[in-house]
């Protein structure tokens, strides 16, 4: 994303993507928990602030909705003439309806019957891990993509992409053209003018041809997933079948507005859902504070967009309507203002946190958090807005409003477990850890991530002794090649190799 910071009047412009996400790290360490930037041509803010985001995810008045321009490039990806989608559609009725049938099919009590899919396909992964052998790097990034399409694929549209069974694979599959997508989106949002005029930018046609490609993929697996007239899994999709498209999407919404929750039809499986930790797992007590200690480091979602609607308070700002608001999970997430030590990989900062939470103030925990108002670091912005009155300055970020709306009966795997001090649902002061976003725009698949992510690395560990490959160049290295292509990736084709070491073999 294009974006520069003011300098005493000057605007240094830098482009994120390139630069990686640790640019707005930087930053925000730098600077503070609200700071002014040019997006684009657009005066922006980025908040870090736990009390100012606090207020921006909620749904009261300080609340923001999606920066639908920032995300349209997205729809390219997904749908034909770049139709909006549940993720990037701004809070409308149409998404409120979609929003609603998809978060029944995502209750846990739906997903958990999907568990016995993912430990099998892990359990797959797990014998081609052992088939390789130590001795050669495997590029466990790719690895995870490929547990985790073949899961979505199957649980929600009982496809079977095959990514785990693949021996080779050929540049036309998903695994491939999906990378290459989210590269081409990345280009669109950091320059609009790439997809209005392709043939000027370098490899701009080659963008189309990737977008093209995934979107046919996508609406492949919508039509098969109709419940009846479409394609089988055994016959390849024909252009014909695009046309059916807006009928779908009216199936989806007029099942939503009858409350079935529609995207059912593609659940296909039955079994008990039984999770590894609730069995007598020993990697279940490591397993939870890896995973969020990895994803406080690593948030695979590194930055998200709002816009103010209406002069909105952020802070002890006043802002204009239309203003960007870029919020980065990376910089959030691994600030010093917001965490002790944050560098360093630490499980153990975990290990008394409530265990279900996901959306937490860390610095509650830390005691460090000091109230809401004096917390919100004033940055180089302080000419940016016109301020409101000095005793507006000094009040507390408006808290979110109790849940009201589309996702009032969505039943996640966990739900907060009142952020560790920050006051719960309602009167939250602040939040500095939050991988699945949170708010009426949290992520709706989580409850199927969660499930993933543990499982696999709950699998893996229990069966592998895990090194970084030297090629690798330590930990620097990885950090060093860091870079959002619309999920945080790394740059380059060399993925994050790894030597898995068998567990049994080392014992004997
Ligand atoms: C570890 C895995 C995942 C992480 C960390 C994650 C994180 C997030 C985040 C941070 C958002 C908010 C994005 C924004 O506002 O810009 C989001 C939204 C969303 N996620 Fe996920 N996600 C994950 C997996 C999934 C899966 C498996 C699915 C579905 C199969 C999914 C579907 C969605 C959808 C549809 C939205 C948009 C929701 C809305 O705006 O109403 N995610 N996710």
């Amino acid at each position: 994303m294009l974006c520069g910071k003011r300098v005493h009047g000057t605007t240094q412009v830098v482009q994120t993507i390139e630069m990686g996400p640790g640019v707005l790290l930087k930053w925000s360490d730098e600077y503070g928990g609200i700071l002014r930037v040019k997006f684009l041509w657009h005066d922006g803010l980025v908040v870090t602030d736990p009390a100012a985001l606090a207020a921006i995810c909620g749904r009261g008045e300080g609340a923001l909705d999606k920066a639908a321009g920032i995300y349209s490039p997205i729809n390219f990806m997904c749908a034909p003439r770049g139709h909006a989608n549940l993720l990037t559609s701004p809070a409308d009725d149409s998404w409120k309806a979609v929003r609603k049938a998809v978060a029944l099919s995502f209750a846990f009590s739906n997903i958990r019957k999907k568990f016995p899919i993912i430990r099998d396909r892990t359990g797959e992964l797990v014998q081609w891990l052992q088939r390789v052998g130590p001795a050669e790097a495997v590029d466990v990034d790719q690895a995870a993509l490929r547990v985790t399409l073949d899961v979505i694929g199957l649980t929600a549209f009982g496809h079977d992409y095959g990514c785990v069974r693949l021996q080779a694979v050929p540049p036309s599959h998903l695994l491939r053209v999906l990378p290459r997508a989210f590269t081409e989106v990345m280009r669109r949002i950091a320059n609009p003018l790439r997809a209005v005029a392709p043939a000027l930018f370098k490899n701009g046609a080659k963008g189309v041809q990737e977008a093209v490609a995934a979107e046919l993929r996508s609406v492949g697996l919508l039509v098969r997933a109709a419940p009846e007239g479409g394609p089988s899994a055994a016959r390849p999709l024909e252009l014909d079948d695009l046309k059916r498209l807006p009928y779908l999407t009216a199936c989806v919404k007029a099942s939503a507005r009858a409350g079935a929750g529609a995207a059912d039809r593609g659940c296909r499986s039955d079994g008990c859902g039984r999770a590894p930790w609730s069995h007598d797992d020993p990697f279940a007590g490591l397993t939870k504070p890896a995973t969020c200690e990895a994803m406080r480091m690593f948030p695979v979602v590194s930055i998200m967009g709002r816009v103010t609607e209406r002069p909105t308070r952020v802070g002890p700002y006043l802002v204009p309507a239309g203003t960007p608001v870029g919020i980065p999970l990376f910089a959030i997430q691994n600030t010093i203002h917001n965490w002790t030590d944050p560098l360093h990989f630490k499980p153990e900062r975990w290990l008394d946190a409530p265990t279900e939470a996901y959306v937490m103030d860390m610095r509650m925990r830390e005691g460090r958090a000091k109230p809401a108002a004096a917390s919100t670091h004033v940055t180089a912005a302080d000419d940016a807005a016109p301020a409101g009155p000095a005793e507006d300055a000094a009040a507390p970020a408006q808290p979110p409003r109790p849940r009201g709306s589309a996702d009032d009966e969505e039943e996640h795997m966990w739900e907060d477990g009142g952020g560790g001090g920050g006051g719960g649902k309602g009167g939250r002061s602040g939040i500095s850890f939050m991988p699945f976003s949170e708010g009426p725009r949290s992520c709706v698949g989580q409850s199927l991530a969660k499930l993933e992510v543990l499982t696999v690395l709950a699998m893996l560990l229990s069966h592998f002794r895990i090194e970084l490959a030297e090629e690798m160049g330590g930990r620097e290295g990885v950090i060093a090649r860091e870079s959002t292509h619309l999920t945080l990736q790394t740059r380059g084709t060399r993925g994050i190799r790894m030597h898995l070491h068998p567990r049994e073999r080392e014992q004997a």
